[in-house]
């Protein structure tokens, strides 16, 4: 019998197919994205991973038991520490301050991906929650690992790709991953039909902001006129 967060995968299959499939993430794979596009996604996903922290902070205080709270408190570290330390690191080599990155504005698509998930941390139970940021954490892995597979693009300054692919094929990266879809397969186990259906519906939202997220770096997608940067 295949897991919960198997079957989850195998509903939104197509989504996740198209993300492979992108030319952002081809790019990637291959070296040749060009680094306007690039840059551009470093600096919204730097205001994406202050939601997508602030979403694991509330994981982690809804948490059912102590020993998945200690989980979430170190997977909010990981991401607002070592992941966001990728990114400044590129901006650094670019001469961007992290500051720069901190008053960054929202694009439209960054913004609804953001709201989404503290909508449903904040309206959800605990199991919708986990289905909203299984997505993120599973689809950065599995990208990470198959890219990594395939061979990835020679180490070149101008173009830092090999070390993008690197984090998220990383062990320690993986296994964060595998901890979150061991935990939603929990979770799911422990509902009616009627509770992992909505589960589905979310976990499918969630991807289809993902594939959202590389189109609107493919796109350039410009700031939203009226956001505020960090909220
Ligand atoms: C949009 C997005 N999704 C997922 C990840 C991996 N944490 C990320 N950095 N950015």
């Amino acid at each position: 019998m295949s897991s919960f967060s198997a079957e989850l995968r195998a509903g939104a299959a197509d989504v996740w197919e198209a993300q492979h499939s992108h030319p952002f993430v081809r790019g990637i794979g291959d070296g040749t994205l060009a680094l306007d596009r690039f840059r551009h996604y470093v600096r919204q996903d730097y205001v994406y991973l202050v939601d997508y922290g602030r979403l694991l902070a509330l994981a982690c205080a809804r948490a059912p038991e102590l020993e998945t709270m200690r989980r979430f408190a170190e997977l909010t570290q990981a991401i607002l520490v070592t992941e966001m330390d990728l990114h400044r690191s590129f901006a650094a080599d670019w001469g961007v301050p992290a500051a720069d990155l901190e008053s960054e504005r929202a694009t439209p698509t960054t913004r609804a991906y953001g709201d989404f998930l503290l909508r449903t941390a904040a309206l959800g139970d605990f199991a919708e929650l986990v289905a909203a940021l299984l997505p993120c954490m599973w689809g950065y892995a599995e990208v990470g690992e198959r890219l990594a597979a395939a061979g990835p693009p020679e180490p070149d300054p101008a173009r830092p790709y090999a070390r993008w692919i690197a984090t998220y094929a990383d062990p320690e990266f993986q296994a964060l991953a595998a901890w979150c879809r061991e935990l939603m397969d929990r979770l799911g186990a422990a509902c009616d039909d009627a509770g992992r259906a909505r589960l589905r519906a979310v976990f499918a939202e969630s991807s289809r902001h993902e594939l959202a997220f590389w189109d609107a770096a493919w796109r350039l997608e410009p700031a939203a006129r009226d956001q505020r940067s960090l909220g």
